[in-house]
């Protein structure tokens, strides 16, 4: 049968681009946690970043394909200052690490969390804390209960990973499915699609009540 009027009801796919910004201190581990969440592996050897890599990964979210561009940040100041406008430039969430072994990178939260506020992100714009080397338990400087008092108070979940230990990996893949899901379920960003494409946001609409309830694992 030739399609018919009603072909043009069926609904549109297409993929939405969640960016995700990693910030941090250097040597927290922001290129291992990002390797880990998008190429499933720890890296034998890291340099220093220089100014931004960009991995992605897609996922599947109550039968929506999304991909996750994750944007892997320098920590060194020299490395990074050409590059800031660009990292917080439309962006749709915001992971913040330190290195549980280090405590000036656990202080130095306030001055990343200021840098993010100067750059205008939006309120509603997810933020999480993630402390990371946890697999060096011997080594650690930083108490959960200090991290969740810091998290609490600035309207952060906290997620405690380790990019190297394998056994850690469901942990870290959660910190950036968690956020996919949240913002998934803002409309607001539905309603930024809808200016770029008009006319087709009706059907974008379609597909996420098709899909009924919500699969967040948080
Ligand atoms: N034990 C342990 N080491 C880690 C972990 N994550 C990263 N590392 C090590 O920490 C060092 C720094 O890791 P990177 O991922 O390069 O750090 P970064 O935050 O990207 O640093 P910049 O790019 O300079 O900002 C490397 O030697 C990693 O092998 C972890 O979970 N556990
Ligand atoms: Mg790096």
């Amino acid at each position: 049968r030739p399609p018919g009027p009603d072909s043009s009801l069926e609904p549109y796919v297409q993929t939405r681009i969640f960016k995700i910004i990693v910030i941090g201190d250097s040597n927290v581990g922001k290129t291992c946690l990002t390797f880990r969440f998008c190429g499933g592996t720890f890296p034998d050897k890291t340099e220093a970043t220089i100014g931004v890599d960009f991995r992605e990964k897609t996922v599947e979210i109550e039968g929506e394909r999304i991909k996750v561009q994750v944007w892997d940040t320098a920590g060194q100041e020299r490395f990074r200052k050409s590059m800031v406008e660009h990292y917080y430039r439309n962006v749709h969430a915001v992971v913040f690490v330190y290195d549980v072994t280090k405590m000036t990178s656990f202080t130095n939260l306030k001055m990343w969390i200021e840098e993010c506020n100067g750059h205008a992100v939006p309120p509603l714009v997810p933020k999480v804390l993630v402390g990371n080397k946890c697999d060096l338990k011997d080594l650690i400087q930083v108490p959960s209960s200090m991290a969740l008092k810091f998290a609490d108070a600035h309207n952060m979940l906290l997620f405690e990973t380790s990019a190297k230990d394998p056994k850690e990996s469901q942990n870290v893949e959660s910190i950036f499915m968690c956020l996919a899901c949240r913002l998934k379920a803002q409309k607001s960003l539905l309603y930024r699609d809808v200016e770029r494409r008009p006319g087709r946001a009706h059907r974008l609409e379609l597909t996420r009540d098709a899909n009924g309830k919500s699969a967040c694992p948080c």
